[in-house]
């Protein structure tokens, strides 16, 4: 328990939670799994304890990612998982209790979002606010998006690609396709079966992305051993991949979002794209660490692409900073005061 006072803004997404807390920084990043007991429904890990336990359970213990595809999936575990962050970050008994901003999917629905108002202001918030990913995004990447200024925003998250053409505090257009980081990870299982009758986890596919998974051409070949199970032997089998593969294994899923971005483009007022091709493309969020796709994106635009510092950690930065301008940010936010002050 860190016991931090101050106002906390939180990235709930589909792959991790992070706490960015004002004057300290990020103090809490875990990835989204509960792992529970069938049996009795209480929770037995949350965050990086229960991802360890992902495909590894036996048959009373399930690890859960309850948001999926930038949607939540399980309702309930989300409201404990959201709990037992805020609590680890706060402290239980808070004599100030902070104001709690949160960033959630841009998928959610209003009942979604309700209750995740209703778990954060149960988990101790005396005011929560709720704001939109690719308005954090954009702060968190250290955008002025005050001024009558267009700017894009791409962030490719676990569940998610949010496209967004931000100007004055407001999206102008945007979209968001249920294509990013999960999805690669099954291109590169559906892949490796197809190809090389070999069945490999998730977490196996997920390596396999950040080590050699690439979305442009690579001049220098990356290679990887790879553990994975011989299909027609059934057989634990290594298998050296190389990125080249990797490029043909993830060629629908990242035109998926190139393509999103060109839809977007097509849709923004010609003030605003002047802006965009003058200033750029900012890609932030975990996917647009994917070696070559902001290049592939800038090959499908012919505009410049650049990845935000942190890309990671990005939404969660700009939902903790949204705290200082909600002024501002006015039309973007919902919120809502606790009923348990
Ligand atoms: N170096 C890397 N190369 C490619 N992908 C990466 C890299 N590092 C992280 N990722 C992927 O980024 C994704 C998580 O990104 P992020 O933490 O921004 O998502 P999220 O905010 O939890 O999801 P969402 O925005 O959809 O709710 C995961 O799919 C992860 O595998």
């Amino acid at each position: 328990m860190f016991g931090i006072g101050s106002d906390i803004g939180i990235d709930l997404g589909t792959a991790s939670v992070l706490v960015f807390a004002k004057g300290k920084g990020i103090v809490l990043q875990e990835p989204s799994v509960v792992a529970i007991d069938k049996n009795t429904n209480n929770i037995l890990a949350v965050g990086q304890d229960a991802r360890k336990m992902l495909g590894r359970t036996p048959g009373n213990i399930v690890a859960i990612r309850p948001l999926k595809d930038g949607v939540i999936s399980d309702y309930d575990m989300t409201e404990r998982m959201l709990k037992y962050f805020i609590q680890k970050t706060t402290g239980r008994r808070l004599l100030f209790k902070p104001k709690i901003i949160v960033c959630v999917p841009s998928g959610v629905t209003e009942v979604e979002k309700r209750a995740v108002i209703d778990a954060t202001n149960e988990a101790g918030a005396r005011m929560t606010y709720l704001i939109e990913e690719p308005i954090a995004a954009a702060i968190g990447a250290g955008l002025d998006i005050s001024k009558p200024n267009g700017h894009m925003v791409v962030d490719i998250g676990g569940g998610t690609s949010d496209v967004a053409v931000i100007s004055l505090g407001g999206i102008v257009v945007s979209t968001s396709i249920k294509v990013a980081g999960d999805k690669f990870d099954e291109s590169i299982i559906r892949y490796m079966r197809k190809k090389h009758n070999i069945m490999i986890g998730e977490r196996t596919a997920e390596e396999m992305k950040i080590n050699i998974g690439t979305a442009f051409f690579r001049e220098t070949e990356a290679f990887m051993d790879v553990r994975g199970r011989n299909l027609v032997s059934g057989l634990p089998v290594n298998i050296k991949i190389s990125s080249n593969e990797m490029m043909e294994a993830l060629d629908e899923t990242v035109t998926a979002i190139a393509d999103a971005v060109h839809s977007v483009l097509e849709r923004t007022p010609p003030e605003l794209a002047s802006d965009i091709s003058n200033q750029g493309i900012i890609m932030t969020g975990g996917g647009a660490l994917l070696w070559g796709l902001d290049k592939l994106i800038e090959k499908r635009t012919g505009i410049q692409v650049f990845i935000a510092e942190d890309a990671i950690s990005c939404v969660a930065k700009g939902t903790g900073k949204a705290l200082d301008s909600l002024h501002i940010l006015e039309q973007n936010v919902q919120y809502s005061k606790s009923r348990y002050r």
